[in-house]
């Protein structure tokens, strides 16, 4: 099923088209308040919008009738499981068949069949507070699937779950969402390159890039996209051999893609690896000096990163040391013309 959304809700600010094609799954990733759980919402059919349109294939989801959510045939999997509290793992999955009006034997074999596909096989008999968050979820996906949707929407599906057993849910989400129609949201990198074919980046309501996962993450047009990436963007207009923001901040940088134009508008990328730290303004050399102010220190595999609002460097430890760096240290990042990418925005 393909999903075309075009929506304006003019109270939260939210203007978007999307689109995704049958069998694609895409990430929806932005900042908090960008609109994506209203997305979400208005392709679920739980916020009718003030303008536009929802279409899986021929089915038109909003316009004159307005489908409601259950008949839409689309499940929507939040943080929260869900779970009905008094009925077994299995009788929880085998609701939706039943709803839909299948017989109770035969719901019940698709439901195991289900909490198998999911791993959960052997927790067919719990109830969902014998269920850690872990499996609670795992049993939630095998509800969704088995009402057979035609397009699922996952939101955050495992922002609530303990770090350690993520790994081992997103391996089976990536398994079980090849070919379907998904949107998923997500602030998790990883989620974006293992289950989704394409991301499309939120901000203020609006689309602000799109693509596959690993080209936009390797080539970030927008601050979220960067920032996801662990990567500095500056963005600005190509003036002169830098990009130049309109706070003032000038990056030099090595153009890349098409030609860039002067006053093109653009974006100035570069590693945290590839800034320095200095307490004092290095002089004389044509590397681009950012006067920046630590904001934060935090450790990064064998480094020190060493933040500046939304900028980044990381540096030895025992450089960080030297150079006696604490929340609230002036600092000047500095980083060579060469190690800039820069490209049109
Ligand atoms: N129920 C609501 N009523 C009115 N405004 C809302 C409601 N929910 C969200 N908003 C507003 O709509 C805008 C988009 O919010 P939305 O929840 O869709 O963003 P989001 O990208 O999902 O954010 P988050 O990552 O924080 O969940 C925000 O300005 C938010 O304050």
């Amino acid at each position: 099923m393909t999903l075309l959304l075009e929506a304006t809700v003019a109270d939260r600010g939210v203007d978007v088209a999307l689109e995704v094609a049958a069998g694609e799954t895409v990430a929806l990733l932005g900042p908090n308040g960008a609109g994506k759980s209203t997305v979400l919402a208005v392709a679920a059919g739980l916020l009718r919008p003030d303008t536009g349109t929802v279409r899986l294939d021929d089915h038109e989801l909003t316009g004159g009738r307005v489908v409601p959510p259950h008949a839409r045939r689309t499940a929507l999997l939040a943080q929260d499981p869900l779970l009905f509290p008094h009925l077994t793992a299995l009788d929880n999955v085998a609701f939706g068949p039943r709803s839909a009006g299948v017989r109770r034997r035969a719901a019940r074999d698709s439901a195991r069949r289900w909490l198998a596909e999911v791993g959960a096989a052997d927790l067919a008999g719990r109830r969902p507070g014998e269920l850690s968050g872990g499996q609670a979820q795992r049993v939630a996906v095998a509800r969704a699937l088995a009402a057979e949707p035609r397009l699922l929407l996952l939101d955050e599906p495992m922002a609530a779950l303990d770090v350690a057993v993520t790994p081992a849910l997103r391996q089976t989400l990536r398994r079980v969402l090849e070919g379907r129609t998904t949107v998923v949201v997500t602030h998790d990198v990883l989620d974006a390159l293992l289950l989704a074919d394409r991301v499309v980046v939120l901000d203020r309501g609006r689309v602000v890039e799109q693509g596959p996962a690993a080209d936009v993450l390797a080539r970030p047009r927008s601050p979220f996209a960067a920032r996801i990436a662990g990567l500095n963007l500056v963005a600005g207009r190509w003036s002169d051999g830098a990009v130049r923001s309109d706070d003032g901040r000038v990056v030099a940088g090595t153009p890349s893609g098409p030609v860039l134009r002067e006053g093109d508008p653009a974006v100035a990328v570069f590693r945290p690896r590839a800034v320095s730290v200095f307490r004092d303004p290095p002089g004389g050399s044509p590397r681009t000096a950012l006067a920046v102010v630590v904001t934060d220190l935090e450790p990064h595999g064998d480094q020190v990163r060493v933040r500046a609002g939304d900028l980044a460097a990381d540096v030895t430890a025992h450089a960080a040391a030297e150079l006696d760096l604490a929340p609230g240290t002036p600092v000047t990042f500095s980083v060579k013309a060469t190690e800039v990418d820069v490209y049109a925005r």
